[in-house]
């Protein structure tokens, strides 16, 4: 099947194209597998997420954004224990304006019931609209979105583009550490636990309990490009907590004005 494009189109096309894809890649034992990882590492990768029909309409349309209305960031953060943020980003309000198909998989029932069952318990589309979905380029020689945590219980990582590990841009992750935003400790948290590391390639994804785990993408090196959409997803804890988020609203600029 092609992808037409046009926006309603490409909208009420994404929907079957997941479900159909999820049905056959994301079942049995693999599913079983998933879980089981999710269980143990707090990350897990779930390798050919996007269906192939998707793939490159998906890339298309974040590419066109990211060239158009990409911000290049480039900050330590006093909250994450000074950690370096060097990147390009697209921030929500953009995306819901210009990105249909990103909109699409957010607000994907399949792209839900997939998530909920690898994670073991109902997620739920996050309550502030800022961190719904993001755009993050690595671009340049340097460019790393350094370790942190984040303010709601998971992030769903779509992987749009993706250098070869030689030239890094891989994931790592520190599961069961914790974020204390008056006094942030990344070393305290790296002597604490693991250290695991993750590939990806275009068209995989990966979620990851993203408030106990601490993550980093490795810095980038030479001529290479990363670009992914973030996509938080909110536990039902999540839903009666105050939870702020000053780290969203600086390097991807919230809601907007
Ligand atoms: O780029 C990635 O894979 C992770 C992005 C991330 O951790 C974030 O935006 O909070
Ligand atoms: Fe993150």
């Amino acid at each position: 099947m092609t992808v037409t494009t046009g926006t309603e189109s490409q909208r009420g096309q994404a929907e079957p194209l997941f479900e159909r894809h999820f049905a056959t890649r994301f079942t049995g034992d693999t599913l079983t597998a998933m879980q089981r990882q999710f269980r143990e590492e707090h990350i897990v990768p779930l390798r050919g997420f996007c269906p192939p029909e998707l793939l490159r309409p998906l890339q298309e349309e974040a590419f066109g954004i990211m060239d158009e209305h990409g911000v290049d960031r480039k900050f330590s953060f006093d909250i994450t224990d000074g950690t370096p943020r060097q990147m390009t980003t697209v921030g929500q309000p953009v995306i819901k304006e210009h990105g249909p198909l990103i909109d699409a998989t957010y607000f994907s029932p399949a792209v839900k019931e997939l998530l909920g069952q690898v994670v073991g318990e109902e997620v739920f589309t996050c309550p502030y609209a800022g961190e719904h979905y993001v755009i993050s380029r690595l671009g340049k020689n340097g460019d790393t979105h350094g370790w942190h945590w984040d303010d709601y219980t998971y992030g769903f990582i779509l992987v749009l583009q993706a250098p070869d590990y030689r030239d890094g841009g891989f994931v790592q992750a520190v599961p069961h550490t914790s974020w204390d935003k008056k006094n942030p400790d990344v070393h305290g948290a790296l002597l604490k636990s693991q250290v695991r590391s993750y590939a990806f390639e275009a068209g995989d994804a990966y979620v990851v309990k993203t408030d106990t785990t601490m993550h980093r993408v490795y810095p980038i090196r030479g001529e290479t490009t990363r670009t992914i959409v973030n996509m938080t997803w909110a536990n039902s804890a999540d839903l009666t907590k105050n939870i702020t988020h000053e780290t969203n609203d600086v390097l991807f600029g919230g809601v907007g004005e």
